[in-house]
């Protein structure tokens, strides 16, 4: 069987000051499809040591243009908030825009949104799968990083199976539930019962 971590590369890393705190950002090409990803790191650890980690898909709307149909960008303010909180962490920011379908058959899916459609059926009607996500880059990151064992920020249990799979020591989960609005109730309802999403569904009331 071909080894599914080649195609990942370390390319380049800088300081990167934050409105939260002085990050290190650590630049990642796949080269099966050219795709660019990036880490932000913040302090040090040893290589015993539990990180606290965020895998963030890309969201556009939500993590640069400020849209609350999401809580793409509450969870992220927040995933880099407590890592600076807790000293040390990373943020595995993937270019998976859209659950892995891209930017603008996201927006055909929200089209299908506001015409009634629910977040899983807008993309099956689409013709691709709820979600179609791959996190094997992640290996690569957190090895060039040396972070063996994580408190993964997330409620997500694919993120944590897939991080297990990959030989990662996921010691705990941290619950993310941040960010929610009138706006996006029924997409993390959605969330909760058709992607398996741990989501307290007390708040949503
Ligand atoms: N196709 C599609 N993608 C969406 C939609 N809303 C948000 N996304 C994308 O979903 C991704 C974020 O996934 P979420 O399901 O919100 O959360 P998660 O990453 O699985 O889980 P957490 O770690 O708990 O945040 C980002 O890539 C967003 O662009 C939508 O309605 N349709
Ligand atoms: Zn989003």
């Amino acid at each position: 069987m071909s080894n599914p971590y080649t195609s990942f590369e370390f390319v380049s890393r800088a300081k990167l000051p934050t409105r939260f705190g002085q990050f290190v950002i650590h630049g990642f090409v796949d080269t099966s499809n050219n795709q660019e990803h990036v880490a932000l790191s913040y302090g040090e650890w040893a290589e015993d040591d539990v990180v606290p980690i965020r895998i963030h898909s890309e969201c556009l709307t939500g993590d640069a243009l400020f849209s609350i149909k999401c809580d793409c960008g509450f969870q992220l303010e927040r995933a880099l908030q407590n890592i600076v909180a807790n000293g040390c962490g990373v943020l595995l920011y993937l270019r998976q825009e859209g659950r892995g379908i891209g930017l603008l058959n996201k927006i055909k899916a929200y089209s299908l949104q506001d015409e009634g459609y629910d977040t899983v059926e807008a993309n099956e009607h689409l013709g691709f799968d709820a979600d179609i996500r791959d996190y094997s880059i992640c290996k690569t990151m957190l090895d060039t990083l040396n972070v063996k064992r994580v408190e993964l920020m997330t409620n997500n249990p694919k993120k944590v199976k897939a991080l297990k799979d990959m030989g990662i020591d996921v010691v705990r989960r941290m619950p993310i539930d941040h960010g929610i609005t009138d706006a996006n109730k029924g997409y993390l309802k959605t969330k909760t019962e058709k992607l398996g999403h741990t989501f307290n569904t007390d708040h949503l009331k």
